[in-house]
């Protein structure tokens, strides 16, 4: 496996041009959040506002709005059970999020059925959380996605769930297998997260990370990061972006676990703006 190391941020993240403005730098829409998992999506589109996204629209439960906005009011906002406003919303976007806290009911699989079915072939989608699992029971809308077009984030248990590989029998060989026929991006979440990339033969491995970060919402943080960095750094090779965007959340997680026992997602989002201009002097 190849390490990924920590120049892989300064050939990613760069200063930003001084004649530049929001629309330089990616239109997001983050999908998920239903009634009790809402905390999930305002951490997605949380950590992608403030790892750098243009533009961010958070599309989830009514129910969610105040809350949203109370934390996030940088946010604009979409009622996810609107199929029109989503329709309209999801079109506009660069990077679409499906999935955090999305849920399984039958909304969710309208919702997921709606968004696969619409992608436009230069749109990037990051398929996360609910919607793996959704798509791992109906796999049949696997066939809307353009050959490298989504990033798969599962977790041990939604890769089983995908790629019916037990989680015991997880071994990069069988993982590289089961990614190539899925014909997409595979960030395998776990201590040393692997992500097994289209273009490359081995995958590549963080060396960063632990357990200070196994917290509810870590992973619905990392789809923010990832998101914000696809819209904004879409110069640099797609690889590399995903590489430096799964690298910055586990070592902002890492810097913060120096002096903290458990390093909340909040508290990881907080720091994602130091923490890229940091990378952008040194
Ligand atoms: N604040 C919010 O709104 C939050 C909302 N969230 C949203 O909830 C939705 C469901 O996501 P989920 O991951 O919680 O549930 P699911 O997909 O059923 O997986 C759990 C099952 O898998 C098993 N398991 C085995 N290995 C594992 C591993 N390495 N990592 C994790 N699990 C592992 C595990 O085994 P067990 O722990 O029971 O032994 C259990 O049986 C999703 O949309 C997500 O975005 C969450 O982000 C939390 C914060
Ligand atoms: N022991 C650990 N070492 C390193 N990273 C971890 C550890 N436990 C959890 N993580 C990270 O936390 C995130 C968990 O993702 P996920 O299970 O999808 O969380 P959630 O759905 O609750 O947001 C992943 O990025 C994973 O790599
Ligand atoms: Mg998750």
């Amino acid at each position: 496996m190849e390490q990924i190391k920590q120049t892989i941020l300064n050939k990613v993240i760069r200063p930003r041009p001084l004649h530049s403005y929001k629309g330089n730098y990616g239109r997001i829409i983050t999908i998920g959040g239903n009634y009790n998992l809402g905390g999930a999506i305002i951490m997605s589109a949380s950590a992608c506002v403030y790892a750098g996204a243009g533009l961010v629209t958070c599309a989830t439960d009514k129910h969610n709005l105040n809350a949203l906005h109370t934390r996030l009011p940088e946010a604009m906002f979409v009622d996810y059970s609107d199929f029109s406003d989503l329709l309209e919303n999801l079109t506009k976007a660069d990077v679409i999020v499906l999935g955090p806290g999305l849920g399984l009911d039958k909304l969710a699989q309208n919702i997921c059925q709606l968004v696969l079915s619409n992608l436009s072939l230069d749109q990037l989608i990051i398929i996360d959380g609910s919607a793996i699992t959704l798509l791992a029971a109906n796999p049949g809308l696997l066939t809307y996605l353009k050959k490298g077009q989504a990033i798969f984030t599962p977790h041990e248990m939604e890769w089983q769930r995908l790629s019916q590989i037990k989680i015991a029998d997880q071994i990069p060989l069988k993982n590289k297998q089961a990614q190539l026929k899925l014909g997409q991006t595979v960030i395998l979440k776990k201590y040393h997260t692997e992500i097994y990339h289209p273009e490359c033969d081995t995958p590549h491995q963080l060396t960063i990370g632990g357990p200070y970060m196994a917290t509810g919402g870590m992973g619905d943080t990392l789809t923010g990061v990832l998101a914000a960095f696809l819209g904004q750094f879409s110069s640099a090779p797609l690889t590399d972006v995903i590489d430096a965007a799964v690298y910055t959340h586990s070592a902002v997680a890492s810097k913060l676990g120096v002096n903290n026992y458990v390093t909340l997602p909040s508290a990881i989002i907080a720091e994602l703006p130091h923490f890229m201009n940091c990378t952008i002097k040194e």
